[in-house]
């Protein structure tokens, strides 16, 4: 069969999941009543894991019950649930009363006083959870009354649900699981891809001006009339009387688009990397060694997309200088085609080894102050969002998805993330320069003869120090207030838009129904009865 966990392990299909079962039963002599007290269990120590007794202990968990043994696993967790602090609510519709186990398991939760109901509750705000314990893996055909409409309803009432073994009504045999799980993926990787879209080019067509003179500086340009008073505004106003205002946005939808295309092909190479150098669904990496894989992951990534959208970064480079009122290009397809055509093709990709290598320090920088900073900050903010269902608030959710990683905290997410991001840029921004001077290939005469990189850098460095790989560091610092402003005002919050979208597929219970909770419990439960009895469902 397929492994589709990775590292994790592997799931049964349902002839295997049964074949387990029997031989249980068989050689060792596992009972159906011991076996049922196993996963029961595993259900119980499960919820209580996902859901802290300190945080959610004061709202009850619902225990919806099947006819069959998924049923029973359900009344043994709530039985659990009880002694382990918790106030579980059962709805059993159909009881068993021809199996004593059955008619056992329900005198000894009413001894317990828990409360017992056939139908659902009007309204189920109040629980914390919906334990799913209706059909398991053996299940067929096409739900009957009345669990078509208890499911439902549970579906729709926006609480997280866990599901023991599988979500119910799902005939693991037709649907491996794959299906349905790909489908939220997929709407949660577009909507993911539109958030962080409409935030980076609002963010980008802020910043434009800012952005534009700042490469004229690391070029190397200059005001053709410098005024008195600083060489900066002087630039401003070259720009300003040759091309006009419109002129201080010139280059900046090449920018955008090379901004997108990199997006997309960076989240592309983020949804791969992610399983290749993080594998195992379940498992947290935590402290330097979380460190390494994320800088890993994010510099695999990054780097796929720079590759493809190296070119465009060129031709923004170039655009941007081209200050003259007789604009030497008429655009970035203009300038990819005349360029390629005079200097050759791989004058498109100057400068790309060394914006690697940049992107090396960029990265371990950024991440590690953000992981300094963001707990620190969260802890200075003093609490962790409180989760509540119902209002779907952006930020609040994404914590389950994520299996209860401390979600961040609007605004200081964006404090966080802007100051990390200062702190890495700065720190690399001489090598930036050197790279966007590399990159002016449609440089003048006296500009454009530099060999070599290094002797790029020298001649740099020869005309004005280190000061030179410096020049324009200040607009870049200022870029951040319109780029803040723009995230702000997008609602923006780059990760929240996309945790808003990962929350609403929470509600609609296709991440954590299938992704998180119902696989995770699935392959908590199948770990322990196979460690239990040494059989080898873990691969
Ligand atoms: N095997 C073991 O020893 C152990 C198994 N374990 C657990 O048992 C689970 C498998 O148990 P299972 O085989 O009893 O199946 P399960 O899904 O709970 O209920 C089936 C019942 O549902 C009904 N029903 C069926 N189709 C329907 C439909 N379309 N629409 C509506 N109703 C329908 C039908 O009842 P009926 O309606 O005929 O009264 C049928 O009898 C497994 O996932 C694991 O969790 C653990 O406890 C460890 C020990
Ligand atoms: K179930």
């Amino acid at each position: 069969m397929e492994d589709r966990e990775g590292a994790c392990g592997r799931l049964l299909n349902q002839e295997e999941a049964i074949a387990v079962d029997e031989e249980l039963m068989a050689s060792p002599g596992f009972s159906v009543d011991q076996l049922m007290e196993l996963a029961g269990l595993s259900v119980a120590c499960a919820v209580v894991s996902a859901f802290p007794k300190k945080e959610y202990g004061a709202k009850p968990v619902l225990l919806v019950c099947g006819p069959g043994n998924n049923g029973g696993d359900g009344l043994v967790a709530a039985r659990h649930l009880v002694h382990f602090g918790y106030e579980p609510h059962v709805v059993y519709p159909k009881p068993n009363e021809k199996q004593q186990l059955f008619v056992n398991l329900v005198t000894q939760l009413k001894q317990l006083s828990v409360p017992m109901e056939a139908a659902l509750p009007e309204s189920m705000e109040r629980y914390c959870t919906v334990v799913d314990a209706i059909f398991g893996f053996s299940f067929k055909g096409a739900v009957r009354a009345p669990f078509d409409e208890i499911l439902r309803k549970i579906s729709g009432a926006g609480l997280p649900v866990v599901s023991v073994d599988i979500p119910s009504g799902w005939d693991v045999e037709k649907d491996d699981g794959a299906t349905a799980a790909a489908d939220a993926d997929r709407r949660l990787f577009f909507g993911v891809l539109l958030a962080h879209g409409y935030a980076r080019v609002l963010s980008k067509l802020a910043s434009a001006p800012l952005e534009r003179i700042k490469v004229c500086r690391q070029v190397g340009l200059r005001a053709a009339e410098p005024r008195a008073g600083s060489g900066l505004m002087a630039c401003f106003q070259d720009v300003i009387s040759s091309q006009g205002y419109r002129g201080l946005w010139r280059g900046a939808f090449t920018h955008c688009t090379a901004s997108i295309l990199g997006g997309i092909a960076r989240l592309s190479a983020l949804k791969t990397t992610q399983m290749w150098v993080m594998p195992g669904g379940n498992r947290h990496y935590q402290g330097f060694e979380g460190y390494l894989r994320r800088c890993s992951f994010l510099y695999v990534s990054g780097a796929g997309a720079l590759m493809l959208v190296y070119p465009l970064d060129v031709a923004y480079t170039n655009l941007a200088a081209d200050t003259g009122r007789q604009q030497q290009f008429r655009g970035a397809w203009h300038f990819l085609r005349e360029t390629q055509r005079t200097r050759g093709i791989l004058s498109l990709y100057r400068g790309l080894p060394l914006c690697l290598f940049t992107a090396l320090p960029y990265i371990c920088l950024a991440t590690g102050l953000h992981d300094l900073l963001a707990p620190w900050l969260l802890k200075q903010m003093g609490h962790r969002p409180t989760v509540d269902h119902k209002s779907l608030q952006p930020g609040d959710l994404f914590w389950l998805v994520r299996n209860a990683a401390p979600a961040h905290l609007y605004p200081w997410n964006l404090v966080v993330g802007a100051a990390s991001g200062f702190v890495a840029q700065t720190v690399t921004y001489p090598l930036d320069t050197l790279r966007r001077r590399w990159q002016f290939v449609s440089a003048g005469p006296t500009l454009k003869d530099s060999a070599s990189l290094t002797d790029c850098a020298k001649s740099m460095y020869a005309a004005g120090g280190i000061r030179r790989f410096y020049d324009g560091v200040a607009l870049n610092s200022l870029k951040l207030v319109p780029e803040l402003l723009a995230l702000w005002f997008a609602d923006g919050r780059e990760g929240d838009c996309s945790e808003r979208f990962a929350a609403r597929a929470v509600a609609r219970n296709e991440l954590n129904l299938r992704q998180s909770m119902g696989w995770q419990l699935c392959q908590r439960s199948d770990n322990n009865l196979s460690s239990f009895a040494g059989h080898g469902v873990k691969q």
